[in-house]
Formats: structure tokens, sequence, C-alpha cells
């Protein structure tokens, strides 16, 4: 069955705000105009949404390869009255460690990274799941630990830090519960900066709000416009997913996210035809992948890079040789952010992953354990170059 051609170019144009020069990163927001919705003047930019193709394309698009190799399987363990090994270790560490040239522990490399952030003033960025938090079969129980929690708030006592997530700005900060931080939630997409280096705030998507302290804070939501359509796409992919056993629609208010993990592999042509089919009636809207899920958002040009870069803007840290800023995060998503960093040279990229991918980033570590041994050589370094 092909689409109908209405679908195939369905590109009209955005306003663009041509005034805030000064935030450069603004000009750069590009995003597809709601069919008959009256959106304000301005300078218009179209980026293009790959055309949907044939809807048995699930097949062939790519999409069901990026589902199976969109996460880590988990590695068999071998268990012994006396110890615990994983399956094919091995071949599985031989490769892992040739990866890790490309790579370098960002443990091991503690002292380089130190040598670099000497006598400057270091930002600090986190990804929430599979960063902060082990990933889990279920969303809604991927907690952090106390003690990564603590790791993290003492990370913030001594330098700016944001959480930069998938997840709706409300539910990741629920789960970190941390005041003292900044948040940018549904990939960036709704972003609670400071006001006090805000040329950002002259934004039109940038509106001043308070916090939960009561504290004045903007609020930047590029994709505000998109509210209407997003709620009625996750009430059709919640319909239309619901005979379809471990599927599970998330909510984030600017996108929302299908999960398969629960879903068995047999079943995955279907969840994905069925969002496929959802998805060609809304040209405004695009889908990316993340580990096990199906995420769906606006096609505007706005990422988890381009809130780092607004909120070290917000934060008066942009464009410094002073500064050195670091993100650390484990998915597709957190690659916009890595590749920020290597253009624009703001500092480091570390992936979490305990098997060989390709990234931007320029460390690793393994997994959220290591992120918070990593947390804490910051504070010690910190407390220390202090004392
Ligand atoms: O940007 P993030 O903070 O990493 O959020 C990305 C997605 O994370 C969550 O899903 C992932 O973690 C779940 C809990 O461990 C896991 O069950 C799921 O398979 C992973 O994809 C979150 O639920 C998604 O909505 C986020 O988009």
């Amino acid at each position: 069955m092909e689409l109908k051609s209405n679908h195939s170019s369905p590109v009209l144009t955005d306003p663009i705000p041509v005034n805030n020069s000064r935030l450069g990163i603004h000009s750069n927001l590009l995003s597809y105009q709601q069919s008959g919705g009256s959106l304000s003047s301005g300078k218009y930019m179209t980026i293009p949404r790959k055309k949907p193709g044939k809807l048995e394309d699930v097949w062939s698009n790519g999409w069901l390869e990026a589902m199976r190799s969109s996460s880590p399987p988990r590695k068999r363990l071998i268990k012994d009255k006396d110890f615990t090994i994983e399956a094919a270790a091995d071949d599985f560490d031989i490769a892992y460690c040739s990866w890790m040239i490309k790579y370098p522990s960002a443990l091991k490399s503690f002292d380089q990274i130190l040598k670099n952030a000497k006598n400057k003033k270091v930002a600090v960025f986190l990804d929430y799941d599979g960063t902060l938090s082990p990933i889990v079969d279920d969303p809604d129980r991927a907690f952090m630990s106390d003690s990564m929690r603590s790791a993290v708030r003492d990370v913030a006592k001594y330098f700016p830090t944001a959480i930069i997530s998938g997840r709706s700005r409300d539910k990741v900060y629920e789960l970190v519960g941390l005041t003292e931080l900044y948040y940018a939630g549904s990939h960036g997409m709704d972003i609670m900066g400071p006001v006090s280096h805000a040329e950002s705030g002259d934004h039109p998507n940038c509106i001043r709000s308070t916090d939960q302290q009561g504290k004045e804070v903007n609020l930047f939501q590029p994709a505000r416009e998109f509210i209407p359509m997003i709620d009625e796409v996750l009430k059709t992919l919640v319909e239309n997913t619901k005979d379809i056993k471990g599927a599970n629609v998330e909510n984030h208010k600017f996108c929302t996210s299908v999960h398969y993990r629960n879903v068995e592999e047999k079943n995955w042509p279907t969840i994905a035809q069925r969002v496929h089919d959802i998805l060609k009636d809304y040209p405004r809207l695009r889908l990316t992948h993340g580990r096990k899920v199906l995420e769906i958002r606006p096609v505007i040009d706005w990422n988890k890079g381009k809130a780092v870069e607004f909120l070290l803007e917000s934060l008066g840290l942009s464009d410094r040789d002073d500064v050195l800023a670091i993100y650390i995060g484990d998915d597709k998503t957190d690659e916009d952010a890595f590749k920020v960093f290597r253009e624009r040279n703001l500092g480091y990229g570390i992936l979490v992953s305990s098997v060989p991918k390709e990234s931007n980033a320029f460390f690793s570590v393994r997994d959220p354990s290591e992120v918070k041994k990593f947390l804490k050589a910051l504070v010690t370094w910190k407390k220390f170059e202090k004392a």
C-alpha cells in the first residue's frame, strides 16, 4: 500500500525568530507548520522528514533492524557455587578492550580530564535512564540509588549541573528529586533554566516562571504548539497498541514513547507497523530510536545538543575558553549532545556503555556505577583544589 501523496511533501515552514542573534542557536530552530494552524510570521526554514515509503517497509526501512540493535542484550550469566561469569567473556572482553582504545575509560583518563579542567569552570550535564539509573523493565521503576543521588547532589554543590532527559521534565524531576539542578525534559524540548544570564529569555518560546521553591526561572519550550498533536497521537497509540502484550506508551508532553522491551520479539513487527501507520498521518512528527523504545517527537531542529547549548548560554558559560563542559549519556539521543561537544569543542562527552558501539563521545564508562565513581572523583578533585 502506498502512502497518500499528500504525505510525501508535508513540509510547510514555521517562523524562525530572527532577532535573537545573540543566541545564535535560535536561528536554527526549525519546525513544520501545523495544518490549518495559524503561526506567527517570521523567517521560515525547512528540514526534510524522510518520506515514509510503503507501509510494509517497516521491514526494509530499517525500523526493525534499529529495534533489534537498540539495546545491548543482557549477558548470559554462568553460575557456579563459587563464582558467576559472563558467557563468552573472553571474546567479549577482547572486543570491548579494542573498542576502548577509541573510547578510553573516563576513570582511567581522569588525570587527563583534570589537566584540561584546571582553572576552568566545569559544567556537568547528565542523562537519566541508563546513566544515573540502571535500565529496568518497568520505566516507572527506574529509580536512582540514594548513593547516586548524593553523588549528584555533591556535584551540583561545586559545578552547575543539569539533567537532560527524554522523559517529561516533571517525571525526571520526580525521579531525581534534587532542587539544586537544572532540568531539561522531553529530549531538551522543555527546559527550566536560570534567569541570571538569560538573554535566552528574550526568545518568544521562553517565559518567566517559578520553580518548585518559588525561585524565578526561565522556561523554554520550543515545541509548545505541538502539545495538542502529541496528546492526540498518544491517545491513538494507546488505543492501537493495547492488544499487544507488554507494549507501553509513555506521555512526555512534547513527545511520546512506545516501549517494546516487554513485547515478545515476534510481535515487534506488529508494534512497528502500528506506530508507522499512525505516524503517516502526522508529517510534522518523526520517529527516533532509543533503548527498546520508539520515540515520537516533533520535527523541529531541537535536541539534547541544542538544549546543552541553550543552558550554557543561559548560565553565561557560552563561547568562553575558560569553560569545560562534561556530558554523560548512554543512548542515541545523547549522541546529539556528544556531536555538539565535538563540533564546538565544548568539553568531553562520556558514553555509558558496557558493549562496543560507535559514538561521538570522547570517553566511556561501563555503567551507572562507574558514572557514580566519576562524579565522586570530580567532587574530590574540586574539594582538594579548593583546599
Ligand atoms: O534520555 P533518558 O533520560 O535516557 O530517557 C530515555 C528514555 O528512558 C526511559 O526508557 C529507558 O529506560 C527504561 C527504564 O530503565 C527502560 O525500561 C526502557 O526500555 C528504556 O528505553 C524512558 O522510559 C523513556 O520514556 C525515555 O525516552
